[in-house]
């Protein structure tokens, strides 16, 4: 098997957020305003103007369709603005503005980390080490270590314990696998990748860790659901406002972490 690459985060190719977010979007009127809420004016301009295509052709209806939410999208336009790879990166803000996950010193695992909108939220919110492993090439984020691979490599869970300097206090994952258009298919695979990652996360984690991850609305979640409530003090389910509406993306988020509950329950199983 081919080794993961790995790579620093200090390559002057690091496109990270010009500013910080939670700066940029205070303002006078708002002052209490941070990174979670897109700055108004983009907002309004991007409700004010709806950009059409010139031509459709030579595209596909669903590709057609994707580039006219995309450049009409105001959390696309407010992510270009402030420099955050990916409109997902609000999804993160959103969720740790509300659980506050991300603190000075949290160690994080960043699963499915590509194009690294989560892995520059959580080097700006002061994790001191953060590692992102995606099967795509991510470009370098200062702050960051990057590992290309598979997360269900099994050497993967030691390797990234070695490179964070100990367990993790935070594994997330925003793991998406390709779509297959088929509902129930799709749904099958998230939950999956859902599943491969909260075992990941069984091996990483420190006592009192944290984990996110993307999980869709439907059937197979109750497994993983029972199976966290055990190993976790508290699980919730949240909705940011950046996923979108028409979506059945959810993203679970459980609390403190508790080995001696998941070893007791399996001894038991
Ligand atoms: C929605 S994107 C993540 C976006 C990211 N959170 C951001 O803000 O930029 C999902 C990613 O999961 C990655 N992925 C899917 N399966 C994976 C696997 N088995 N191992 C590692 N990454 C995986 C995909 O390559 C894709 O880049």
């Amino acid at each position: 098997m081919k080794p993961p690459r790995s790579r620093s985060g200090s390559s002057s190719k690091d496109t990270g957020p010009k500013r910080i977010p939670g700066k940029a979007l205070k303002s006078a009127s708002n002052p209490g305003a941070d990174d979670a809420t897109l700055d108004s004016a983009t907002s309004r301009t991007a409700r004010n103007k709806t950009v059409s295509l010139r031509t459709a052709r030579g595209r596909t209806t669903a590709q057609q369709r994707w580039l006219n939410r995309q450049l009409n999208d105001p959390y696309v336009a407010a992510a270009r603005k402030q420099g955050w790879r990916s409109r997902a990166a609000f999804k993160l803000i959103e969720i740790d503005d509300r659980f506050k996950l991300i603190e000075a010193g949290t160690r994080i695992i960043d699963l499915g980390a590509a194009p690294g909108g989560w892995t520059q939220v959580a080097v700006k919110r002061g994790a001191k080490h953060v590692v992102g492993l995606d099967l795509l090439p991510v470009d370098p984020v200062a702050g960051a270590e990057i590992i290309e691979g598979d997360f269900t490599d099994p050497e993967m869970p030691d390797r990234l314990k070695e490179m964070l300097g100990g367990p993790a206090d935070l594994v997330m994952s925003d793991m998406a696998p390709n779509t297959t258009g088929h509902a129930a298919t799709d749904h099958m695979r998230i939950m999956g990748l859902a599943e491969g990652a909260l075992d990941f996360a069984f091996q990483v984690l420190a006592e009192g860790g944290g984990f996110i991850a993307k999980v869709f609305q439907g059937g197979s979640e109750k497994d993983i659901l029972d199976l966290m409530k055990i190993a976790f003090s508290s699980v919730k389910h949240v909705k940011p406002p950046a996923s979108r509406k028409e979506s059945s993306e959810l993203y679970v988020v459980a609390t403190g972490f508790r080995p001696d509950r998941l070893a007791e329950s399996r001894r038991n199983a």
